[in-house]
């Protein structure tokens, strides 16, 4: 098993395409392949000390899922599974993926859930990210003027996604003991 368990969720592919330019920075050793959250079994997540987790924001600021007309289950479906588990322990990082033109009030809401949820189980979130360079009006993955996680924006800002991913990916390097 790798070190590193890579998860996402995506409607429209564009969390995946990132997911995956994450995971062809690593060797198989140090992190899983990307593997889409409806995919995963509530064991096999459990098994990962170190997560890295990502997600869209969908409908008005939510979690992608069957609700917000995501073709198939997501992350909605999937954090049931797992509500009952003790991450304690465990380091996750997270990255959103969002439109802040076209929801500027819900920008990377989801990303907001993500972090609410395994950090009242007792998860270490690292990989909090500057708000410097996005034009947003509300956004609950901004705690304490930074964003919990990584934030994207491949709708508006697509030309800034690969020196983000990697500034962040150095970032959280030595909270998952990664080389780079
Ligand atoms: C119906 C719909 C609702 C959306 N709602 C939000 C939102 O509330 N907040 C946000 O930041 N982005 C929102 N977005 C933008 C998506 O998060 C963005 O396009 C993302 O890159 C999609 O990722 P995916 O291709 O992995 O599904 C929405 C997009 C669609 C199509």
């Amino acid at each position: 098993m790798a070190k590193i368990g890579l998860f996402f969720g995506s409607n429209t592919g564009k969390t995946r395409k990132v997911a995956k330019s994450i995971k062809k920075r690593f060797d198989d050793e140090t992190m899983s392949d990307a593997v889409n959250v409806n995919r995963v079994s509530a064991e096999d997540f459990a098994q990962y000390q170190f997560l890295i987790l990502g997600t869209p924001t969908l409908g008005e600021g939510e979690l992608p899922g069957l609700s917000s007309d995501c073709e198939n289950e997501s992350w909605e479906e999937f954090l049931p599974k797992i509500e009952g588990l003790d991450f304690s322990g465990k380091t996750v990082a997270l990255f959103g993926l969002g439109d802040q033109v076209g929801y500027p009030e819900n920008f990377l809401d989801a990303m907001g859930e993500l972090h609410s949820f395994f950090t009242e189980r007792g998860a270490k979130v690292v990989g909090a990210w500057s708000t410097d360079g996005y034009e947003f009006e509300g956004s609950t993955a901004v705690v304490d003027g930074k964003f919990v996680g990584l934030a994207l924006d491949l709708d508006n800002q697509s030309g800034k996604t690969d020196e983000r991913v990697a500034a962040w990916l150095a970032q959280i390097a030595p909270e998952f003991g990664l080389s780079l």
